[in-house]
């Protein structure tokens, strides 16, 4: 039996962010593994027309929930969803809610964040600093709270290279920030926002480094530890492989890849790319849920939850992966060209590709949607495709150094079965069969494409394949034929090659005449 499963047993656990991808699978394997859990309080508002009720019905209804409801069959009784806007003061939650949360509570994971990275200072503040200031307050509150599980990200810190399990000090106090946003305008937080975030890539990274901070500063005597997963990707394997739901990190690159829009990106092939499957980054924040409130380290731990320094990956080894498993096993229906991928390092290379590779086809394909009376919609999707490479170039170019001395000792802590539950030993993946698996699910889950037409998209690439040797033969032969007009050594070297091939063809007849 699992100590940390039964752990969870007749809890009832908080979850911010519930509605998102972490938030999502976090439920998910609560439920699956702690059936009998008390209740699961959820903050949540309502988005895109669908009321709170409405998108906790898709969530329990989904594919990603299969299992949960076999094992919890009532699993609609113990999820609570509770009105809460995190910009909000008090969240907006109801007193009613309020007192029951305030009240109940054992666990809180807080998962909710904005991970935009370019997300305006104000928003990003209001999200990944003040909310969790306020939640803090809340949970010191609670007299039954037994642990606060933060989730913050690996690159809280990636203006450094070496990155311990410790709170780095951001350069402004969270607390000056936090009043300052409150009297200056949004035209002046944007000017200042660059001086203020220095040397870190963009506000998300900066946000949540100064959202450690107020962790730290404000945990009084809570129970609290911190996890820092890196690039999260789909499921390696629960509930099933591959499961993935959104387009942000790596999946909007790899259906870019895949449909053949991004043939190039500016990427060092060498660089470490530090992936954590979404399962595994669940798992870890669960194993620490238990310890933290079994065991009350006397200080608060920070865990990182990456895979580099572990089981390395790179970009080259990532990359030839994706493609070799689209172009092989589960190509895209409707890809606009055939999936190539070019890793460069040069400023100069990328600009190339992008003019020649990417915007110049996609002015002409709009061209030709223009000439035939449709929607113009290439130039805008390329355009999309190559803001987001450019502003993930900054993680695709570098390898940090994260140590995992508290996971490592977190894992030697645990039972061999809860080790087995609670997996996040990334030693034990197999990153070919796991990229394998994460192309499928972009397809399937993401994309929903049938998987029944994958003969005709392997058809329709071969067409793709014909098209591209025939254009690349009609612009060479063009070319060929200008030059010819134009040059006179171009001439001269056209009847060398058209003369050597007569010569050698004569040669060849002369001497098949002579055996006969
Ligand atoms: C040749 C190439 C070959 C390659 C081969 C392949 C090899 C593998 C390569 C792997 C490389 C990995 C690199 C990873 C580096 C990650 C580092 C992360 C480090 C930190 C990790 C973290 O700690 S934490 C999470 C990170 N944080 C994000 O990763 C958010 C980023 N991102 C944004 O910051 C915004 O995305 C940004 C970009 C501003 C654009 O912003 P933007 O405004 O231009 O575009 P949007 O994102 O808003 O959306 C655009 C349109 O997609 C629609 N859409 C949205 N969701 C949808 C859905 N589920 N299904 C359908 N469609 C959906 C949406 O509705 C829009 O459609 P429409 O335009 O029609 O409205
Ligand atoms: N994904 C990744 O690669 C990584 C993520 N992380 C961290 O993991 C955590 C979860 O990330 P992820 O699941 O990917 O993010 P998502 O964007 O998928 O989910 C964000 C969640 O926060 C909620 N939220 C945002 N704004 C509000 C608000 N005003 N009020 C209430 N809820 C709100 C969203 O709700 P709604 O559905 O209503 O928008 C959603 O549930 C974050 O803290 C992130 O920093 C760390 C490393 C990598």
């Amino acid at each position: 039996m699992s100590v940390i499963a039964a752990f969870y047993g007749g809890k009832s656990i908080l979850i911010t962010g519930a509605t998102g991808f972490l938030g999502k699978v976090l439920m998910e394997k609560l439920f699956r593994t702690s059936p009998d859990l008390k209740v699961i309080y959820i903050l949540v508002r309502p988005k895109a027309g669908q009321t709170l009720q409405q998108r906790v019905f898709q969530i329990l209804n989904s594919k990603l929930f299969e299992k949960v409801k076999e094992v919890c069959p009532n699993v609609h009784e113990k999820i609570r969803a509770i009105y809460a806007d995190l910009n909000q003061n008090d969240f907006a939650i109801s007193k009613e809610d309020m007192q029951e949360l305030l009240s109940c509570t054992n666990i809180i994971f807080h998962c909710a964040a904005t991970v935009r990275f370019d997300d305006t200072l104000r928003h990003a503040v209001q999200l990944n600093v003040t909310a969790t200031r306020q939640l803090l307050l809340m949970a010191s509150q609670m007299p039954k709270l037994e642990a606060f599980i933060h989730i913050s990200t690996a690159y809280s810190n990636c203006n450094l290279k070496h990155i311990d399990e410790v709170i780095y000090p951001c350069p402004v106090e969270p607390k000056k920030i936090i009043d300052s946003l409150e009297w200056l305008d949004d035209a002046i937080i944007e000017e200042i926002a660059p001086k203020l975030i220095r040397d870190w890539p963009n506000i998300y990274t900066y946000t949540k480094a100064l959202g450690e901070m107020v962790v730290q500063q404000e945990s009084r005597n809570l129970n609290i530890a911190i996890i820092r997963p890196s690039i999260v990707g789909a499921t390696w394997q629960e509930p099933f492989p591959g499961w993935v739901d959104n387009i942000n990190g790596p999946n909007g690159l790899i259906i870019a890849a895949g449909k053949g829009f991004l043939l190039a990106i500016k990427t060092t092939p060498m660089a470490v790319a530090d992936l954590i499957p979404v399962d595994t980054a669940i798992n870890l924040p669960l194993a620490v849920g238990w310890y933290a409130a079994v065991h009350r380290p006397k200080s608060m731990l920070v865990y990182h939850c990456t895979s580099g320094n572990l089981n390395p990956c790179n970009w080259d080894k990532m990359g030839v992966q994706v493609l070799a498993t689209f172009e092989i096993q589960i190509p895209l229906e409707r890809a606009f060209r055939r999936p190539y991928a070019d890793f460069t390092t040069s400023n100069f290379t990328t600009q190339y590709w992008n003019a020649i590779s990417h915007q110049a086809p996609a002015i002409i394909y709009d061209f030709y949607l223009w000439l035939t009376g449709r929607k113009l919609r290439m130039t805008k999707v390329m355009n999309q495709i190559l803001r987001t490479a450019s502003m993930l170039e900054y993680f695709l170019n570098r390898s940090w150094e994260w140590s995992t001395y508290n996971t490592e000792m977190l894992m030697s802590e645990l039972s061999p079965e809860d080790q087995r539950v609670f997996n996040f030993d990334v030693r034990q993946l197999n990153w070919l069969e796991y990229i394998e698996n994460y192309v499928l699910g972009v397809k399937k889950y993401l994309l929903k494409e049938d998987m029944a037409g994958i003969p005709e998209a392997k058809q329709h690439l071969k067409r793709l394949r014909n098209i591209h040797y025939l254009f690349n033969t009609a612009l060479f032969l063009i070319v060929w034929r200008l030059l010819i007009a134009r040059s006179q050594m171009a001439r001269n070297v056209w009847f060398f090659i058209v003369s050597f091939c007569y010569k050698f063809l004569s040669y060849f007849r002369a001497s098949s005449t002579l055996k006969v």
